[in-house]
């Protein structure tokens, strides 16, 4: 069964790709499992294609094959029917989602998270970072490449002077500069900055490859949706990755880019893409399945003014809690 929803933002997010005001997708119900789909356009296929690809899904049930086979190519439609099959196998086995993924007995009690900061003056940049630090959270992101980089520059020294040494500190362009404003940027924020987040545009392999001569990481997020992670790790433009299970057709797919990432020796970081509760716990489980992952853009449930049910992964003191009961979401599915 399939419904639709529809969760605005409690505050808009402002990037240099947009300002994201809500969140609208869909949940797919099977017998004993729940996914969801949010499809971000840019990241993902539209609405009407991913409800177009949900409809062909459902109606495969319950030949799981069939309905996943019916995604290719429709990330967030796939993440949903994905999700909605590991729900209910880790039901079945009677374990918590995270540790059914990691085949693995280990209890996992939380994840790192990072504070995310959006778009705005130097002022508010610092404000909001402050609050985050004085909250708990150890690693910042913020949000740049929507103003001339002289500013993100300000910006990103004036949290530093802030913050102090002891935070980790990122910024995320999304995909905003050209190759000179990047070389211009990575020489100012040496030893500011921990990593830039898909400084260039996603298709330019060999630029961010070039562009980690410098002393500041290069981390890679959109360019997975148009570049698999065999072809980042083989032109070696990365020091990370940034996984989006709904931008990668599951937390099965990403979970997979992880474990490639790591084998050569590139980090994996775990985001959601603003979901709703039900995607962001899998994105959790996802985090929690891989030992030792580093702060994760998992700190997104307070976007939302709204959300499907209560957040079963609070934070606290800069890490998410990660739920021990069977499945992805505690309690039952609602057929
Ligand atoms: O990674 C985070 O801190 C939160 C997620 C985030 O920044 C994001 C959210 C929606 C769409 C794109 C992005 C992004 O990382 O570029
Ligand atoms: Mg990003």
């Amino acid at each position: 069964m399939i419904s639709s929803f529809s969760l605005p933002l409690a505050d808009s997010l402002d990037t240099a790709a947009g300002t994201i005001t809500e969140r609208e997708g869909f949940l797919l119900r099977s017998r004993d499992g729940l996914g969801e789909a949010t499809p971000l356009p840019g990241w993902t296929e539209s609405h009407e294609d991913c409800r177009d690809a949900l409809e062909t899904a459902d109606a495969a049930l319950p030949d799981w094959q069939a309905a996943l086979d019916a995604c290719e190519g429709r990330p967030a439609a796939r993440h949903a029917v994905s999700l909605a099959h590991l729900d209910a196998a880790s039901r079945v086995e009677q374990e918590p989602l995270y540790r059914f993924l990691a085949d693995d007995d280990a209890r996992v009690e939380s994840v790192p998270a990072n504070a995310t900061v959006g778009d705005a003056p130097v002022e508010g940049t610092v404000e909001s970072a402050r609050e985050a630090v004085a909250s708990g959270f150890d690693c910042v992101k913020v949000k740049v490449g929507a103003r001339p980089v002289a500013d993100d520059v300000e910006r990103l020294r004036a949290v530093r002077e802030a913050v102090g040494a002891d935070v980790e500190l990122r910024a995320d362009a999304n995909a905003a500069w050209s190759a000179d404003e990047a070389n211009y940027v990575f020489d100012e924020l040496a030893g500011v900055v921990s990593y830039v987040e898909q400084p260039l545009a996603k298709g330019d392999l060999d630029g961010h490859a070039a562009l980690r001569e410098h002393d500041v990481g290069v981390a890679l997020d959109e360019t997975l949706t148009e570049h698999g992670i065999r072809e980042v790790l083989a032109a070696e433009s990365a020091d990370a990755v940034v996984l989006k299970p709904m931008a990668l057709g599951g937390i099965d797919r990403a979970r997979e880019a992880a474990l490639t990432a790591r084998e050569a020796g590139v980090a994996a970081v775990a985001t959601t893409t603003i979901d709703a509760v039900v995607a962001r716990t899998a994105a959790v489980h996802l985090a929690a399945s891989l030992p030792g992952m580093p702060a994760c853009g998992l700190a997104t449930a307070h976007l939302l003014d709204d959300d499907l049910a209560p957040d079963p992964a609070p934070v606290e003191d800069g890490e998410v809690s990660v739920p021990q009961e069977p499945g992805n979401l505690p309690g039952e599915v609602e057929p």
